[in-house]
């Protein structure tokens, strides 16, 4: 299909992998069905009948999941859009106002000067900047992070000239200075290079000292501001509402004497009585001040620390919205999370090709990929009910159709704004349930965009060759998989509530598009399988007994299949994405890892809440770097450093593959026969070989992101008791 702004296509490697997944759909049912005749006839032990079980259980689970990894398979098309044609469409006066929204939430673990780079970077945007709205929300009350945003609004004034002036591509400051090639604008370029490292030290050295040196403030104004932030009693869990209009487009202009865009602070009231519903909590409260300030039809979410890497983009997703053959119930236009910094070989898996390009290539050809969280463009009235029923607000001001006359910063809207944020505001509304992003789950992206797509709403995948928008990654393992824990929590309290993808979504959206949703829904889940897989095997195989069919056997072919079958169209999908076989090695590491660690603890946490034991909160992604830690990442070295307990089961199962490898080999040596042993060496082998990395922090490293000496005891431990345990039974 082509249009003036878009086009798209089916991938080649639709057909292939439709007639692939029918035969691969027949040798799961063949397993299945020897399994259930094994349990049925051939069990005649305790043991035969446990292992059987604990295999037949596993794979239906992967069947589960190999099925709605599937759906993401069947309909992938590509896009392309063009932004250079939005202006013979739509006259430059009639394009629509934005409102970005950016959510920060502890100024010690995402570090104010990068909020500011990511501001300005969309501050920058090649676009009438007069219609454009930054709205800021600060979670950790914090006046670090409303100094930083002081200087940047300072700042702007020549930086965002600059920009425009000489057509910068890479508009985040800091991205920007850190890359050498500038030739043409080399002497203007010092000024401002001068000028950016100024206000970086000054923004840095306030956060290093925890407070900010009487000297950068300027006017009284100002110091009337931070005194709200010493009040005692003031803290980021108990604080009152506060919202700073920055800039105001309507009054000032930048050094070159054009308009600028609004840049507005707002930390909503905090309250250690109210839930205040982390992330969606704070973008709801966005939706409303920017509703009685802006009120702009389009909205876009973001991170703290993912800047623009292209000025381009908003007229990009524009293309979208103002082709009326696109979609016709567009709510949302979504880009992927990609990632500087990743080391050569991606070691934790961080660019989660799978979850941010794959996967939503796949939903684009159904109903529309889901929403990630952070550079998404939203319909304003996507926010308010379905396509064609309106849910209205309860105060005529927030309407999405309603047009703001006066100022910014015209008293009543400011007062009526602080009011919108106060801790109670919600009580009674339709907030996070009708109304705006969702509450009720950690992964508030996730849900979110499941339930609008089960009001009918349709959203558009948009993955331009120049990456839309830059983030940081977690750079040590804990950090990585302690955020996997925290999705996969959140994906767990969709899953299993009313809403679960399985019925309702299936119902809403159609049995595909529910698949997709249930993939990740049941994530978690996968953790049973995995350390099924990781431990059964070996254990078997150091007792000496023997659970898989032997080579010579039909059976152990079907095996060979499915094995090669996943893990090959895995890897294929990764390549056909642009990555490596190397990155995707590590990858399906991780994969392991993932089951064995995060998604046990999280699996058993979730049914910790549900017992009402205690509740999980939101814990923040550090975006600090540690200079040795950076070093060590760069050269692909696993972190651990600091005990964890999340590190156990990962190491206890790279101890017990080990020892099943060794005894196995052993055995290989004293019979000269592979038949019986083969399948269960071939499993410990591939253990080991996931394993090394971490052998390598057990035995070989010193430095210090070695892994801990109580971690290594703990784990040989529970080695012990599970192979000494298990030959007890046997
Ligand atoms: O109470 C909170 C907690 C977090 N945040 C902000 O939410 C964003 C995401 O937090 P981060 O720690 O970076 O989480 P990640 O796991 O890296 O983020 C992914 O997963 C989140 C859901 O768990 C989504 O909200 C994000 O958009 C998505 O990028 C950051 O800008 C935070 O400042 C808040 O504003 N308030
Ligand atoms: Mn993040």
């Amino acid at each position: 299909m082509e249009t003036l702004l878009d086009t798209y296509k089916h991938m080649p490697c639709t057909t292939f992998n439709r007639i692939f997944a029918v035969i691969y759909t027949c040798a799961i049912l063949t397993l299945i069905y020897h399994h259930i005749l094994t349990l049925l006839h051939h069990s005649t032990t305790t043991t035969s009948v446990v292992t059987t079980t604990s295999l037949l259980i596993s794979d239906l689970i992967l069947t589960f999941m190999w099925a709605t990894t599937t759906s993401f398979r069947l309909r992938p098309i590509l896009r392309k859009a063009y932004p250079e044609n939005l202006e013979k469409v739509l006259h430059k006066q009639d394009f629509p106002a934005i409102d970005i929204f950016i959510c920060t939430a502890d100024p010690y673990k995402e570090p104010p000067i990068n909020v500011v780079n990511t501001a300005l970077s969309l501050m920058a945007y090649d676009y009438p900047p007069e219609k454009i709205s930054v709205y800021v929300s600060d979670d950790g009350g914090s006046e670090l992070t409303l100094f930083a945003f002081m200087e940047a609004a300072k700042f702007a004034k020549i930086w965002l000239p600059f920009c425009r002036d000489n057509n910068i591509m890479d508009r985040c400051p800091e991205a920007y200075f850190s890359t050498n090639h500038h030739d043409k604008v080399e002497l203007e370029d010092d000024e401002i290079k001068v000028a950016y490292e100024s206000m970086k030290m000054r923004i840095e050295n306030a956060v290093e000292r925890g407070t900010i040196c009487p000297e950068y403030i300027s006017d009284e104004s100002q110091h009337h501001i931070f005194n709200k932030y010493k009040t005692s009693g003031f803290s980021r869990f108990s604080h009152p509402a506060i919202i700073q209009v920055l800039k105001e487009s309507a009054k000032e202009r930048d050094k070159k004497g054009q308009l600028m865009p609004n840049l507005v602070y707002v930390s909503r009231e905090k309250n250690k009585n109210c839930p205040h519903h982390f992330k969606a909590g704070a973008l709801n409260s966005l939706l409303r001040v920017s509703g009685v300030m802006t009120n702009a039809p389009i909205v876009l979410t973001q991170d703290c620390d993912m800047y623009s890497n292209d000025p381009q983009t908003l007229k990009r997703a524009l293309c979208y919205f103002f082709d009326p053959l696109a979609r016709p119930k567009l709510g949302y236009v979504q880009f992927p999370q990609r990632y500087h910094g990743l080391n050569k070989d991606d070691i934790y898996g961080g660019e989660l090709l799978r979850l941010f390009v794959a996967n939503p290539v796949g939903m684009d050809g159904l109903q529309g990929p889901s929403y990630v969280g952070s550079g998404c463009f939203f319909h304003r009235r996507a926010f308010f009910g379905e396509p064609t029923t309106i849910v209205l607000p309860e105060i005529q001001e927030l309407r999405p159709d309603h047009k703001v006359t006066k100022p910014i910063t015209t008293q009543s809207i400011i007062e009526l704004a602080h009011h919108l944020i106060g801790c109670n505001y919600e009580n009674d509304t339709k907030w996070g349930f009708q109304l705006g992003f969702q509450y009720g789950s950690l992964v508030e992206d996730y849900y979110t965009g499941y339930r609008l797509q089960c009001e009918g709403w349709e959203s558009i995948f948009c993955h331009p060759s120049r990456p839309a928008f830059l983030g940081d990654i977690p750079i040590s393992l804990v950090d990585s998989i302690s955020q996997t824990k925290r999705w996969a929590i959140g994906l767990l309290e969709v899953g299993f509530s009313k809403y679960s993808p399985v019925v309702f979504g299936a119902r809403c959206m159609g049995f595909v598009m529910g698949l997709c949703y249930a993939h990740y829904a049941f994530w978690p889940i996968l953790t049973i399988p995995i350390t099924i897989y990781s431990f059964l095997p070996q254990i078997a195989l150091l007792n000496g007994v023997y659970i898989f069919p032997k080579v010579t056997d039909l059976r152990f072919l079907l095996y060979v299949f499915l094995f090669l079958g996943a893990y090959g169209q895995d890897c294929y999908d990764f390549i056909l994405f642009g990555s490596t076989y190397k990155r995707w090695w590590n990858d399906q590491r991780i994969w392991l890892i993932r089951g064995l660690s995060p998604y046990s603890f999280a699996l058993l946490e979730y049914i910790i809440k549900h017992l009402g034991i205690t509740t999980q909160g939101f814990n923040v992604t550090s975006k600090v770097q540690d200079d040795e830690q950076s070093k060590r990442y760069d050269q692909c070295l696993m972190e651990f450093g600091t005990h964890s307990p999340m590190f156990v089961p990962m190491t206890t199962a790279s101890i017990v593959n080990l020892l099943a490898f060794i005894i196995g080999m052993i055995r290989l040596l004293q019979t000269w026969s592979l038949e019986k042993l083969f399948m269960q060496l071939f499993i410990a082998s591939f253990g080991v070989l996931n394993s090394l990395p971490i052998y390598d922090a057990m035995f070989l490293r010193n430095d210090k992101g070695r892994m801990p000496t109580k971690t290594i005891v703990i784990s040989i431990f529970f080695a012990c008791v599970l192979c000494g345990g298990a030959s007890f039974i046997v």
